[in-house]
Order: C-alpha cells, then structure tokens, then sequence
C-alpha cells in the first residue's frame, strides 16, 4: 500500500519564480491496484511520481510503501521495489549493448522476475521466451545492438527488464508518447500483463484518454498539484469515454 499525506513539492521557493508543483495532496493507493492519473500540463503528474519514486524528495509530508516511511530515502533506495518507465524510450537501456547483454545487466542488477542469472545458454532461452511474450518477434534479434531497434521495442523491452524480482510498484510516466498507435498498443498491454501477472501496483500517467479509459482500475484526475477527481474499480466502470473527452474541455 502506497500512502501519501499531505504531500507539498515547491520549486523556486521564496523567488519570482515559485511553483506548488504539488500542494497538499493526499492519495492511498491499495496493493495491486492500478492507477490512471491524468491531467492537463503542469498539473503536477511527473512532480508526483518523481515524489513516489524518491527522485525528487518532497517539500513537506509523507510517503509510506507497505509501511515503510519512505519520505526520506532517495531513489536508489527505493528502486529494488520501484520500477519506472519514462517517456523516452532510450533512457532505460544502454544502446551500444545488444539485447542480450541488457537483459544480463538487468538480471545482475537485482534479477529481473523469472531470469535466472547467466552466461550460459539456458539464460540466453530464458530471455528468448521471456521477449517471445512481446508478439514483436524480437526474440531472434537478442544478440542485436539495443540502438538498432525502434521507439516501441526499446520501450517494450524496457518494461520488460525494469521489473525485478522485489519490485512492487510500476510507474509509467507517459510510456507511449513518442510512439506510434500499434507500438503504443504492444507497450500498454505488456504493462497491463506483468501489472497482472507479478500482482503489482501500478500508476500510469498519461494524456492519451482512450489508454486511460481502457486500462486501470482506478482513475485520477490532477490540476494545480492536487486531485480534483478520482474514480474507483466500480465507478471507473460507469465512466463513458465522452466524460474523459469532457474533462479537458
Ligand atoms: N525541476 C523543476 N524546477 C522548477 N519547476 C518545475 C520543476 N519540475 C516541474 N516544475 C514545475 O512544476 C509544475 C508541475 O510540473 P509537472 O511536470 O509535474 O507537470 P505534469 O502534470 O507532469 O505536466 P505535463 O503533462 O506537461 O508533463 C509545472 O509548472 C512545472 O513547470
């Protein structure tokens, strides 16, 4: 359970320039859960999940992971529960290294969920399967550069090497922005399977609505660093895709 309270992040403090990236906002987000926050520009989406991950450490408040106060510890910390997936799909892997190789630094790194670590063939089948649930037929290009495949492969690839063996929580931060509409599709339901499959509690930020209104159990809705809106599992089933379209005017 992910327990934010009273969580405050401002930028610039005292200058000019200040922002209430995220003003007072409190969220409980139960166990396998998944969320959807949407919301227009600036509204705080990345501040918050920048917050959750520990990247950016919060002006005032409290975050707790499954009762762990969290508020404190940075990134690096946090990441053995914490995977993260942004929105370029070049940052998360090491472009020069073939397919192969990132999914051994993935696996030594704290083991990614169903690998075993390996040199040896029996690790080279194992990920073979592991990309084969891709659909994308990657699994004959594992000994190519990472760097020669596109957007939508990397990203899929990403996600799956981002989530490790202790990891609880997914954040996607508009994983399919840069991506065409099919790569986007292939990219959103892997996140939704391994969501399902390893039990995790995801939060997806995202502007696409029709992503938003199809995956999740939970939607939200952010302006000026706070919720404005928030749908549970049964009221999420009673949203049309017209009321998403309405919010954003
Ligand atoms: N490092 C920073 N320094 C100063 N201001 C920042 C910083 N990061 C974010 N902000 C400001 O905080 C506010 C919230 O930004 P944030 O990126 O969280 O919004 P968002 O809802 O994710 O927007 P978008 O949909 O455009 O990605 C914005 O006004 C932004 O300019």
């Amino acid at each position: 359970m992910i327990t934010i309270t009273n969580i405050h992040k401002t930028f610039n403090r005292g200058k000019a320039n200040q922002v209430n990236a995220v003003n007072g906002l409190d969220l409980v987000i139960n166990d396998e859960e998944f969320v959807v926050i949407v919301g227009s520009n600036g509204s705080g989406k990345t501040t918050l999940l920048n917050l959750i991950s520990g990247s950016l450490l919060p002006s005032s408040g409290t975050i707790d992971i499954n009762g762990d106060d969290v508020t404190k510890l940075a990134d690096y910390q946090r990441s053995k529960w914490i995977a993260r997936v942004f929105q370029n799909p070049m940052s998360g892997t090491a472009s020069e290294l073939s397919i192969l190789d990132n999914f051994r630094l993935a696996a030594i790194r704290t083991k990614v969920k169903g690998l075993t670590i390996g040199i040896n063939d029996a690790f080279k089948q194992q990920v073979k399967q592991k990309i084969a649930t891709l659909g994308m037929g990657l699994e004959n290009k594992i000994d190519q550069p990472m760097g020669t495949l596109s957007g939508g492969q990397r990203q899929a690839l990403t996600l799956l090497m981002s989530v490790m063996d202790e990891c609880k929580i997914l954040l996607l931060d508009e994983p399919t922005a840069a991506l065409d509409p099919r790569s986007a599709e292939v990219v959103m339901s892997t996140a939704d399977k391994l969501s399902k499959e390893f039990k995790l509690t995801t939060i997806l930020v995202t502007h696409n609505l029709k992503d938003a209104y199809n995956y999740g159990t939970r939607i939200i809705q952010m302006a000026e660093g706070a919720i404005i809106k928030d749908f549970a599992a049964k009221q999420k089933e009673h949203l049309k895709q017209n009321d998403l379209f309405e919010w954003f005017g």
